[in-house]
């Protein structure tokens, strides 16, 4: 099993969306920007180097979201999302190559990872939403 951490990130009440870019493990998916924790790294400590890396931005990571363990063919991923909080809305694409910030009804209507669905599930009820 391989721990991922993820980022809900919100900027004034939109969340950023990234596409997995192509020649990657489920490329043209959609996901929450994160990665795979490192030996003797803190989630929190990932999910910082990530956002980084990433997207080249510094953010504040606030709670824990929720948990969502999904098997794909070849591996286990266990994805520990986190809400962060990011002052700007620029963003570079390292990994992804496409990035949307969109209210959280309109998140809906793109393909997400699988792994994703039951943190979207989550983020829709916080948000007052009807599920997928
Ligand atoms: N970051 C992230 N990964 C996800 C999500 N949903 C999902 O199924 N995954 C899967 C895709 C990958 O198989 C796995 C690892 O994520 P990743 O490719 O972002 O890992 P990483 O940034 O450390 O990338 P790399 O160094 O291995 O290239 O988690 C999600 O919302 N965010
Ligand atoms: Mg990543």
């Amino acid at each position: 099993m391989i721990t991922v951490t993820a980022a809900i990130i919100q900027n004034n009440g939109k969340v950023l969306a990234a596409r997995r870019g192509p020649g990657r493990h489920m490329a043209g998916y959609w996901e929450f920007p994160g990665g795979k924790l490192e030996q003797n790294e803190l989630p929190r400590e990932c999910l910082k180097r990530e956002l980084r890396e990433e997207l080249g931005i510094s953010c504040r990571i606030d709670n824990f979201f929720c948990e969502s363990i999904y098997q794909y063919d070849q591996v286990v991923i266990r994805l520990l999302a986190f809400l962060v909080t990011s002052n700007t809305r620029v963003c570079s694409l390292n990994d992804h190559d496409k990035l949307l910030w969109l209210l959280p009804h309109q998140l809906k209507r793109l393909r997400w990872a699988p792994a994703d669905i039951p943190i979207m599930e989550k983020l829709l009820r916080m948000h007052g939403e009807p599920p997928l």
